[in-house]
């Protein structure tokens, strides 16, 4: 990580307990701006419970989750609810995912868009000036973000009627119509063909460097893990096992003797 760069996210020993099964074991890890951190392990590791740790799915039994978001100051997030972490500016998507299937694909981005809103019901009703510009702009920054994820022209479409990896890009547009600083990617490449992953890979990259978002991702795609990633964070059995380059992580014993096998490096 650069010495320089700003910590957006400080992770510190987090811990996490369902009864006596230690899913996440004082995990340290942090993401500086303008970096693409993946993390990797195993299945059972405990990569999404420190997601739903993080992004306040689960209060953790122990630890400190400590955001620094850009013009605001620092604060510690532990037990804040899911949408008061999306708010502060951290967006995820699901490894299975969760998109309004009988709605449109616009209308599923609009729905991101709503956390910044401030449209009350009596506005809604009345329609005044403020709430027709306020739909405005969320109509023509949702379209602009369907562009950018390469789905602009099925705007209209449901999203029952999406191919699978087109689904998990609209995943990623709901995400960021919330104007994220940090966006948290369960398994972004699960279920898509090498094709759709390897488009997926440029859209991470150009999704972080266009829009200044940073991006902390769950993969089990190696490819994809290695081409994008600034660094690298390995979990087992709910421990952090290592943390590196991808250069490192790629020759790292016990990485190898862990996850990657042999064929480490061809992944
Ligand atoms: N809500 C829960 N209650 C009890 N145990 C849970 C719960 N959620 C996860 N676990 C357990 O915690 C451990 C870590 O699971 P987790 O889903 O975080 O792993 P993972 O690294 O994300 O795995 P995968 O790569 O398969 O998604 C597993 O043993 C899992 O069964």
């Amino acid at each position: 990580m650069a010495e320089t760069a700003e910590k957006l996210l400080e992770v510190r020993e987090l811990t996490m307990d369902f009864g006596g099964l230690r899913a996440v074991d004082s995990v340290t890890l942090e993401v500086a701006a303008g970096e693409i951190v993946a993390l990797i392990g195993p299945n059972g590791a405990g990569k999404t419970t420190f997601f739903n740790c993080v992004t306040g799915i689960y209060k953790p039994t122990r630890g400190e989750i400590l955001v620094n978001p850009p013009g605001r100051k620092k604060q510690k997030i532990n037990g804040y609810k899911p949408n008061r972490v999306t708010g502060i500016g951290m967006a995820r998507t699901f490894q299975n995912i969760r998109l309004f299937q009988n709605m449109t694909v616009l209308e599923n981005v609009m729905i991101g868009r709503h956390c910044r809103t401030t449209t009350s019901i009596v506005g809604a009703i009345l329609r005044g000036p403020a709430t027709k510009r306020q739909e405005r702009e969320t109509i023509d920054r949702s379209y602009e973000l369907l562009e950018k994820v390469g789905l602009v022209e099925f705007a209209d479409e449901f999203a029952k009627n999406l191919p699978y990896g087109a689904q998990r890009r609209l995943e990623i547009a709901r995400a960021m119509a919330t104007d994220p600083f940090l966006l948290l990617l369960d398994e972004p490449a699960a279920g898509m063909n090498p094709q759709e992953t390897r488009e997926l890979d440029e859209l991470i990259v150009k999704i972080s460097k266009d829009e200044e978002i940073s991006i902390l991702l769950i993969e089990h795609d190696m490819k994809l893990v290695m081409n994008i990633s600034d660094r690298i964070y390995v979990m087992e059995y709910g421990k952090k096992i290592a943390k590196g380059s991808p250069q490192e992580i790629r020759s790292n014993p016990k990485v190898i003797e862990a996850y990657l096998g042999e064929g480490g490096d061809d992944a």
